[in-house]
């Protein structure tokens, strides 16, 4: 970009953020346009923001654009009207909130890509937001951590987004409610204002390690409670693992500073509820998938969407060893995946660990 060029593109970012100030319509540019990403964009238009949706995929764009349809993720679904674009400058420009809901996995690389850009056009204060429920293979870090690192951000600038929030759910207006977290009380309330309609409720929380802890691990626990419905167990083994995979989750959390409030909350067990009893749930799908004697890869293939919680079941699993956590169904979701347990032997494997105490950690 020459002088002039940025120059221009800097008056331009002015006018929009004074226009939006004025107007009190937050412009809110969304990054990736799968069935989470389509529905946050949807919910925010309700909620009365100017809404640009950005993708890879032309044809889905341009039918954000021109018939406010994303029949690919969201079929039957007729959206408020937005904008969609696969021109990441279109939707960053004048920015004042940026949302991020790509797969986890390819966060970082697709933040980089758009870094400079994110930079230049979106409003100087924009909040950067993560609706992503992974954790980093290789880094073991939590999306609001990549987002930072990647944009350079303090923390009154990122937030992230969980809740019981099964995307087709939303996508029809089901009413629901979900956590605004950021370490900055005001940043979440001006999260959770943009994104407030009839059906959407945010609660706000500054425990964004907690809130994006729970959202990521669920998914394995969501991953076992498939597999155990796919061999045909019942309600007992459910409850079994989500009230013992909450155990996990809240190990995890507190040994990594969050508040022990957070796991009964939303992000919390509404989420573990949500994701391991629905079969709108992908991770749930594919856990039962794999429970009904498919490979990984058909299960994957069977699944279809992203489901985090195949890689991140690795990336939680380092990150609990190296806080020296103990995480029996993440470590057993790990290894039948792998393909190093048979899922036979998991729930002997589980139910053979030494006699406990429930409450003693
Ligand atoms: N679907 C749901 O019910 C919910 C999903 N989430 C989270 O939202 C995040 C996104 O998930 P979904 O939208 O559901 O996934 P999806 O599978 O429906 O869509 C993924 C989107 O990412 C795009 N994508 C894939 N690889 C990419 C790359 N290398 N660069 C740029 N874009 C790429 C795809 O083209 C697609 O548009 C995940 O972390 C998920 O856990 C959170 C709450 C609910
Ligand atoms: O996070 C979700 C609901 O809150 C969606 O779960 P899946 O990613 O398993 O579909």
């Amino acid at each position: 970009m020459s002088t002039n060029e940025s120059q221009s593109a800097a008056n331009e970012t002015q006018r929009m953020t004074e226009t939006q100030h004025m107007t009190q319509q937050p412009r809110v540019a969304v990054l990736g346009a799968g069935s989470m990403g389509t529905t946050f964009a949807m919910v925010l238009a309700d909620a009365g923001c100017d809404v640009t949706l950005w993708g890879r995929d032309a044809a889905v764009l341009d039918a954000v654009e021109t018939t406010h349809r994303n029949e690919k993720y969201l079929p039957g679904v007729q959206l408020p009207p937005m904008h969609g674009t696969t021109d990441p400058a279109v939707a960053l420009r004048g920015a004042s909130i940026v949302v991020v809901s790509v797969p986890s996995q390819v966060a970082r690389a697709t933040l980089e890509s758009m870094k400079d850009l994110v930079h230049e056009l979106a409003a100087p204060d924009a909040v950067v937001v993560s609706l992503m429920k992974g954790v980093e293979l290789g880094t073991d870090k939590r999306m609001s951590q990549v987002m930072a690192e990647v944009l350079d951000l303090p923390d009154e600038r990122v937030a992230v987004v969980s809740g019981p929030n099964l995307a087709p759910e939303i996508a029809a207006r089901q009413p629901t409610a979900t956590v605004v977290a950021s370490r900055s009380e005001a940043t979440a309330q001006r999260v959770a204002a943009a994104c407030s309609t009839g059906y959407f409720r945010p609660y706000t929380n500054t425990d964004l390690v907690g809130v994006e802890l729970c959202g990521a691990v669920k998914n394995i626990i969501a991953l076992a409670a498939g597999m155990a419905q796919g061999q045909g167990l019942g309600w007992n083994t459910l409850a079994t693992l989500i009230t013992r995979g909450l155990v996990e989750i809240t190990r995890l959390g507190l040994a990594l500073g969050a508040d022990a409030a957070t796991f009964s909350g939303l992000a919390g067990m509404g989420d573990l509820m949500a994701t391991c009893a629905s079969p709108l749930s992908r991770n749930h799908r594919l856990g039962k998938h794999v429970g009904e004697g498919l490979t990984l890869a058909e299960a994957i293939k069977a699944t279809g969407g992203t489901a985090e919680g195949v890689k991140s079941s690795e990336s939680v699993l380092e990150l609990a060893r190296a806080h020296d956590v103990e995480m029996p169904i993440t470590a057993g979701v790990v290894e039948v995946l792998a393909g190093t347990l048979p899922l036979s032997d998991l729930a002997a494997t589980l139910l053979a660990r030494p006699q406990k105490s429930e409450v003693a950690g």
